[in-house]
């Protein structure tokens, strides 16, 4: 089988632009602090502040543990830089490393839901800068170091670890280690080899490439079998050029000097150092079956391709989303520090290191069940050379990874917690999943593997055409621009979009073939409403949602999105002047709001004004469908002001007889009401009400009128903090999405690739 199989796997890539914008739109960066507590009333403030605050601080200096209970220490980490080695791209210094530190920050957040601050320390001063990080040490439960060049790591690092007594752990070290460790052990598995006799050269001696033949050789690797390179070459006993006592600890007697040299009949290589640090002549002088690690970021020291166009027996790994068997920290730090702060330990030992490498291997291992499936590229990946770790979206990580570290540091007695429950442990774990950005994920996934034709019905926007090529970037599929290409192409010279790329189609209405079908199929339906010839014909030459509705009603495009140019209701208007419900179905909408890792579908936002009990019970079953298509068990809760019955008032009626209706209609999902939304969205308060059918608080929200529906949702959105994405247009026989006014490119980009995923329902 080739080593790169490339109708096997999705390269996503993204341009340097959409790099650029997607870290100043908004608010610029990726982070922002945000209070757990009220803070509303003089009480709030007496207890936060003065005088309150006085009780947790008497508190805290009587017994120190008590600050994992009053304050955030216990679930906040620093990703701490100096900038002397930012990824493979060297030292640029403490601000230039902040981009890196604040995504090092929010995947803790996203991946194990720790929380955390990026600090950039401007000094390359060893002891200034253990200085300035140990006295830090209050404020955290734990200090991952990142991109510091060796070897001022590892004096920071030793030194830290000796004054703190709270995990400090170099990422590029030891998160990288773990993760390599855990790909060699699968790696060697595939290819029939051992720890002690597998031959591996490794190029790069600084912090990543120390640690990882420090771990390897403490899990048993044979020392003697471990040629180590730096950009001096060979790193044998007796050189005296660039060395460090770190390097010289792994020197090896032999006759061999440069990295060519070296690799001539390797097992393994493992790329620590920078890009195209490895040729092809090298990897063709490896043995059969060889194991390439190419890790450097964000550029591997050989590409997959590369090594495709020479040998087709090679296990390929490198530091990167965009291709199979990615071998990054990434898999790492989040949950390593997760099950350390769970168990509140004092450091992270290389007991815990090795339990979380031999908990990724054997997750890979494993089959990959259906729900998890979708956070994987291509099809449903099997353990073999093009996976041989699970991806950094597999939702099981964050249960597997933070227990395995747990246990291993009550084991080897750094727990200063231990959990005595690790079942409920485990289902803890499970909850911080954050369910609707694997569902993105999924649809994503899904639709890359059946990528659609969507029409962007406002091409000639400078936002629809960003978001047009993103994309076609994603290999979502065909992205067609309506519009004048003229005007188009003035637009995309002036702002620097390259719109001539594969996946992106420009069709202006008034030179298409198509008009003439086009008018026609929509003269039929119009002309008994109202609508003489003339007026159909102006519609399809004159107004790009009704050409774009009709692309997709004739079968030119899989669906479309609009809505950035004009109002919501009048864009739904003339999309259904174009296509029907689907039969048996309503057309509503549906807005996904997440807040603090949970997600609700909110319905109607969209259609109904005041939909009668009928309606409800349609719009009930349209949400609770959408709701099992993104892959949720729907619980349905009937929201009115009231609950079952009290206060009585005329409008809930309208409610309860929807509840009526669907008992009539014996639906298979979960449903009840009426009832008030405190009471469908807390368990405590659902108690109150033990006949209540639903099992578990609501997922899916119905309101009982859209002005409810649109206050709750922009109001959850503004002030509570929520992502909401929507609202999604569902029950329309073809796929159509529309965005408001106000989308940003990523909102308009999830659209589209939602509109392509329910193009293939
Ligand atoms: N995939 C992953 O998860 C991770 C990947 N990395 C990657 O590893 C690389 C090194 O990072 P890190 O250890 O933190 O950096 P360091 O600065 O600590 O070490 C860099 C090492 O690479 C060596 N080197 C640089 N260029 C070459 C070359 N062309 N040939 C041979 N050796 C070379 C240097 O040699 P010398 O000692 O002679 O200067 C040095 O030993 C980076 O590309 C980084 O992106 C790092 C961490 C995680
Ligand atoms: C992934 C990472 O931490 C690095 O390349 O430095
Ligand atoms: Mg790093």
């Amino acid at each position: 089988m080739p080593a790169t199989d490339k109708t096997d796997r999705t390269m996503t890539s993204v341009t340097a632009q959409e790099a650029l914008d997607f870290h100043s739109q908004g608010r610029p960066g990726k982070l922002e602090i945000s209070p757990t507590k009220a803070m509303a009333t003089q009480r709030d403030l007496s207890l936060a502040y003065s005088p309150g605050v006085a009780v947790p601080v008497k508190a805290i200096a009587e017994d120190p543990n008590t600050a994992y209970d009053y304050t955030t220490r216990g679930n906040m980490v620093a990703v701490i830089s100096n900038g002397t080695a930012i990824l493979g791209l060297g030292n640029l210094g403490a601000l230039a490393s902040k981009p890196v530190m604040e995504g090092k920050a929010v995947l803790f957040k996203r991946f194990a839901d720790v929380d955390s601050i990026d600090l950039e320390v401007d000094t390359e001063n060893v002891d200034e800068f253990i200085n300035c990080v140990r006295f830090l040490g209050p404020s955290f439960g734990g200090i991952n170091l990142e991109d510091i060049k060796a070897p001022d790591c590892f004096i920071i690092e030793q030194k830290l670890r000796e004054v703190m007594d709270i995990p400090v752990f170099h990422d590029d070290q030891h998160g990288t280690a773990i993760i390599a460790a855990a790909g060699l052990i699968n790696a060697l598995a595939l290819t029939g080899r051992d720890f002690k006799t597998t031959k591996l050269v490794c190029n790069g001696a600084g912090a990543a490439a120390i640690a990882c033949i420090e771990l390897i050789k403490s899990m048993g690797f044979a020392s003697d079998n471990i040629i180590l390179c730096d950009t001096k070459g060979v790193i044998f006993e007796g050189r005296t050029e660039g060395m460090n006592q770190w390097k010289s600890a792994h020197a090896v007697k032999t006759e061999r000097r440069t990295l060519a040299e070296a690799l001539d009949g390797a097992d393994v290589v493992f790329g620590l150092s920078a890009k195209g640090a490895l040729s092809e002549d090298m990897v063709r002088s490896m043995a059969p079956r060889p194991i390439i690690f190419a890790m450097a970021n964000p550029d591997p020291e050989i590409t997959p391709e590369e090594v495709a166009r020479i040998r087709d027996d090679a296990i390929v790994a490198t530091g990167r989303s965009d291709y199979p068997n990615q071998v990054n920290n990434v898999l790492g730090f989040p949950y390593i520090f997760r099950g350390a702060l769970d168990v509140r330990a004092t450091t992270i030992n290389d007991e815990m290191k090795i339990a979380a490498a031999e908990a990724l291997a054997s997750l890979a291992k494993e089959d990959v069940p259906d729900d998890v499936a979708a956070a994987y590229q291509g099809n449903r990946p099997r353990f073999g050379p093009q996976y041989i770790i699970p991806v950094p979206f597999d939702p099981r990580l964050i249960s597997a990874i933070p227990m395995a570290v747990a246990k291993a540091a009550m084991e080897s007695g750094v727990a200063r917690k231990p959990i005595t429950d690790l079942e409920a442990y485990g289902r803890q774990l499970s909850a911080r999943r954050d369910p609707i950005a694997s569902t993105l994920q999924r649809i994503y996934e899904r639709v890359r593997r059946q990528p659609k034709r969507i029409v962007f019905a406002e091409g000639e926007e400078v936002q629809v055409m960003r978001s047009a090529i993103a994309y076609a970037n994603q290999q979502l599929g065909t992205a067609i621009l309506l519009g004048r290409e003229e005007r188009m192409r003035e637009t995309a010279e002036r702002e620097g979009i390259d719109l001539d790329r594969p996946g992106i189609q420009i069709v202006n209405a008034r030179l298409s073939k198509r008009v003439g079908a086009y008018t026609d199929y929509l003269y039929a339906r119009l002309q008994r409403k109202g609508f003489l010839f003339r007026d159909a014909q102006r519609l399809i030459n004159n107004d790009r949602n009704h050409f774009a509705a009709c692309m997709v009603a004739l079968g030119d495009a899989d669906g479309m999105v609009t809505g950035l140019t004009r109002n919501y209701s009048t864009a739904l208007e003339d999309v259904r002047r174009c296509i029907d419900p689907k039969p048996g179905h309503r057309v509503i909408g549906v807005s996904i709001a997440l807040c603090r890792g949970r997600t609700v579908l909110v319905a109607d936002t969209a259609v109904h004004d005041m939909p009668s009990s009928e309606e409800l019970a349609d719009i009930a079953e349209e949400a609770a469908g959408l709701a099992k298509r993104l892959g949720y068990v729907p619980r349905v809760a009937m929201l009115a002001y009231s609950t079952f019955g009290h206060p009585q008032g005329e409008r809930s009626e309208r409610v309860r007889e929807a509840v009526n209706i669907l008992d009539k209609r014996r639906v298979d999902f979960e449903y009840d009401g009426e009832m008030a939304a405190d009471v469908a969205l807390n368990a405590r308060v659902m108690e109150q009400y033990p006949f209540c059918r639903l099992s578990g608080t609501a997922n899916v929200l119905v309101m009982p009128a859209f002005h409810s529906a649109s206050i709750s949702t922009k109001m959850l959105q503004e002030l509570g903090g929520s992502t909401v994405i929507g609202p999604l247009l569902v029950g329309f026989d073809k796929s159509i999405q529309i965005v408001s006014m106000s989308a940003k490119d990523s909102d308009i980009v999830n659209m589209a690739a939602i509109a392509a995923y329910n193009a293939g329902m």
